[in-house]
């Protein structure tokens, strides 16, 4: 299996490292070396963390053998499945899938780790809609289990079956939903998290007050604004965005404290500064 992986950012790079660690040979695009390198640098670190802990069969060196950094998309060509992990943008991906539509091989599978995007949109825009689905991977790739697995409208069967053997080959969880906004997993989580967002603007409590009653409270792993800090306050935004405007209840409105700190540079870890500093 050739794998393909749109996007070498923090979530390109985790699927990148786990298709590799699952013995495929993956080819990783970004649109300019310096992101190529800032993404292999953050693979290598993982997968050093992972032979540490003997998690990993063979050395990092093996599995970073199997995976080619590259900024032409004409090397996508001969892939069997090619996931696109590429900015929280309706238009942007949409681009981007009709010029992969053009390259990839025909029988080759098209899909879309978008967060909350309709599937059915993007599989339009690629030509080959039968052929196109959405995988999406949880962040951190290489340690959370589950992959959300959407069918767009059109999506075959035969599609849903080969990315459900793909994801499991790489030792996740496939679950299957339908194409609403967010699907299930943004639908429920984002939300929290606008919510928690919105105490802070309203002084309800501090940030690291709100983290640990929910941490504490409620048992989950991360705090929600350190996990928005974590996922991106840019990508939470344009997740709220396509919440809002697809379901069309105001139930879903942007927090406008987190509208000003994406507008202000604050993107959570991957600035240095969201609610907390890196
Ligand atoms: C927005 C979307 O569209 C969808 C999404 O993805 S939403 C986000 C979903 N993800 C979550 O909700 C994550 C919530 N957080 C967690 O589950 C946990 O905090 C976590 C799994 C990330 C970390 O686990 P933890 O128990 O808190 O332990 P923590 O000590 O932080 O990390 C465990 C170990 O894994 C390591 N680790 C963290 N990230 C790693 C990575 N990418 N690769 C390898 N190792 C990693 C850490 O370095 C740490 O190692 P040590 O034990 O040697 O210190
Ligand atoms: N963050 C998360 O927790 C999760 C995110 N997702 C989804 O995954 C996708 C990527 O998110 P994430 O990895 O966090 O984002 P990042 O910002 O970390 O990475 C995105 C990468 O794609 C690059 N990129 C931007 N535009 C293009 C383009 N036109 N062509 C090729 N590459 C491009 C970016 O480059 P540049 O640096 O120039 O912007 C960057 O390297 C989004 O759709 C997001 O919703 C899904 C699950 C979890």
């Amino acid at each position: 299996m050739k794998f393909g992986v749109i996007g070498a950012g923090q979530m390109g790079g985790g699927i990148a490292q786990v298709a590799a660690q699952s013995g495929f040979d993956v080819v990783v695009h970004d649109v300019k070396n310096e992101f190529l390198s800032r993404g292999q640098t953050t693979i290598e670190k993982s997968l050093a963390k992972l032979h540490e802990k003997g998690r990993l069969t063979e050395t990092p060196a093996e599995v970073l053998g199997r995976i080619q950094f590259t900024t032409d998309l004409q090397d996508f060509a001969d892939c069997d499945l090619v996931v696109e992990a590429i900015v929280e943008n309706e238009a942007v991906k949409a681009q981007l899938f009709r010029q992969l539509g053009e390259i990839v091989k025909p029988e080759g599978i098209l899909a879309s780790n978008t967060s909350s995007i309709p599937i059915t949109s993007l599989a339009t825009a690629s030509g080959r809609p039968e052929k196109f689905i959405g995988m999406h991977f949880m962040n951190p790739v290489p340690l959370m289990q589950l992959v959300e697995v959407i069918r767009g409208y059109s999506t075959s069967d035969e599609t849903a079956q080969k990315v459900t053997e793909a994801a499991r080959a790489m030792g996740k969880t496939p679950v299957e939903c339908n194409d609403y906004p967010g699907f299930v997993s943004n639908r429920i989580l984002m939300p929290m998290l606008n919510e928690a967002i919105q105490c802070v603007m309203e002084g309800v409590a501090e940030p690291e007050a709100i983290d640990q009653i929910m941490k504490l409270g409620m048992n989950h792993p991360m705090g929600p604004l350190t996990l928005a800090d974590f996922i991106g306050l840019d990508t939470c935004l344009a997740i709220m965005e396509v919440l809002h405007q697809g379901l069309g209840d105001d139930k879903y409105r942007p927090s406008p404290l987190l509208r000003k700190m994406v507008q202000a540079g604050l993107l959570g870890r991957k600035s240095g500064r969201g609610f907390y500093s890196y």
